[in-house]
């Protein structure tokens, strides 16, 4: 070729593989807004609605939790005697059921509770904790799986354990994976039991076994302040109390608004200590413009 045409022509791939990427960039730019406006909106709908969140949850987390859902603008109630069930379960509007500090005192109230919300129509949502970690947690975990809860979340151990029904009892609460590399084992997991699947960790991840979506927002620090995970979890099942025809999509704008209240409270914060007050001040003042200049979801 004449090499006047030839510069002409590599020119022109140039130019048109410029136009492709940025036309690339726009696309994610605009789904990203989105999604920023998706969150805010279901954070300012929990904040008018004021969604009643039952939580049957371990000792450790109950404060952490608590403050975590007053904080987004629901209202927690920690109940779990299997007597009160009955009259409360159904008037709630999601419920939050975790096996973190599990004794076969508490497993009836949690299967009854279950139970009901369905029976009501109601979400709920279940937090695995150390799922691995013993026969006991692992069988009360498969028997909370087949009573079709609305979303799990756990962490990269948890959900690979639990979708394999398999046992590591060098695990404790904390991860020995990285959520990425959980993502098989997570749309495994909703493929079987139909629920959302969400992996914590540096990107937290929510399939509903097709579709797989990436929340990239939050700080490492999290992990260093007991009950980040689980205060999650609750708040997950606060935006699907009022958004439960789209559970994919609730779930993953909950990670990210925690997520994002993480790292501006990380921007003042002096440790896990400071970092566990800022996060929930922050989650409290968070505002649109905030939500959507740092939200980072997209799909994988
Ligand atoms: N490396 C990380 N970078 C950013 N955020 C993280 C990281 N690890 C965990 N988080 C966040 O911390 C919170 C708790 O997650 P995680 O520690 O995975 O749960 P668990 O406490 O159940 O093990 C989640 O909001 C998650 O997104
Ligand atoms: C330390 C501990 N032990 C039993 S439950 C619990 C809290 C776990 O919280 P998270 O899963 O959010 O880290
Ligand atoms: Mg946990």
């Amino acid at each position: 070729m004449n090499p006047i045409l030839e510069q002409c022509e590599l020119r022109k791939t140039e130019i048109t593989y410029h136009q492709a990427m940025n036309s690339k960039h726009d696309e994610d730019e605009q789904q990203r807004r989105q999604w920023g406006t998706r969150a805010w909106a279901t954070l300012s709908a929990v904040r008018t609605r004021s969604p009643l969140i039952q939580c049957i949850t371990n000792f450790v987390s109950m404060d952490l939790m608590a403050n975590t859902l007053l904080s987004a603008g629901a209202s927690p109630a920690m109940l779990h005697s299997v007597e009160e069930l009955p009259d409360f379960t159904p008037n709630a509007d999601a419920l939050c059921i975790n096996v973190g500090t599990l004794s076969p005192a508490w497993l009836p109230a949690m299967k009854f509770a279950s139970e009901l919300a369905v029976k009501a129509g109601k979400p709920w949502v279940l937090d695995p904790v150390a799922a691995g970690a013993s026969k006991f947690r692992m069988m009360a975990c498969l028997e909370l799986m087949n009573l079709k809860p609305t979303v799990v979340r756990g962490n990269g151990s948890e959900i690979i354990a639990l979708s394999k029904a398999s046992l590591d009892s060098s695990m404790g609460v904390d991860s020995g994976h990285e959520s990425v590399d959980a993502v098989e084992a997570a749309k495994s997991l909703a493929h079987s039991s139909g629920a959302i699947v969400a992996v914590s960790g540096a990107v937290d991840i929510v399939t509903d076994g097709k579709r797989v979506i990436g929340a990239r927002n939050g700080v490492a620090m999290m992990q260093k302040i007991t009950a980040t995970g689980c205060s999650v979890t609750a708040l997950i099942a606060a935006f699907l109390a009022v958004d439960q025809l789209h559970a994919l999509e609730a779930t993953a704008s909950a990670l990210s608004i925690f997520g994002i209240a993480g790292e501006m409270g990380m921007d003042v914060a002096k440790g896990p200590a400071s970092l566990r007050t800022h996060l929930i001040d922050s989650l409290y003042g968070l505002d649109e413009a905030a939500i959507i200049s740092r939200i980072r979801i997209s799909s994988l």
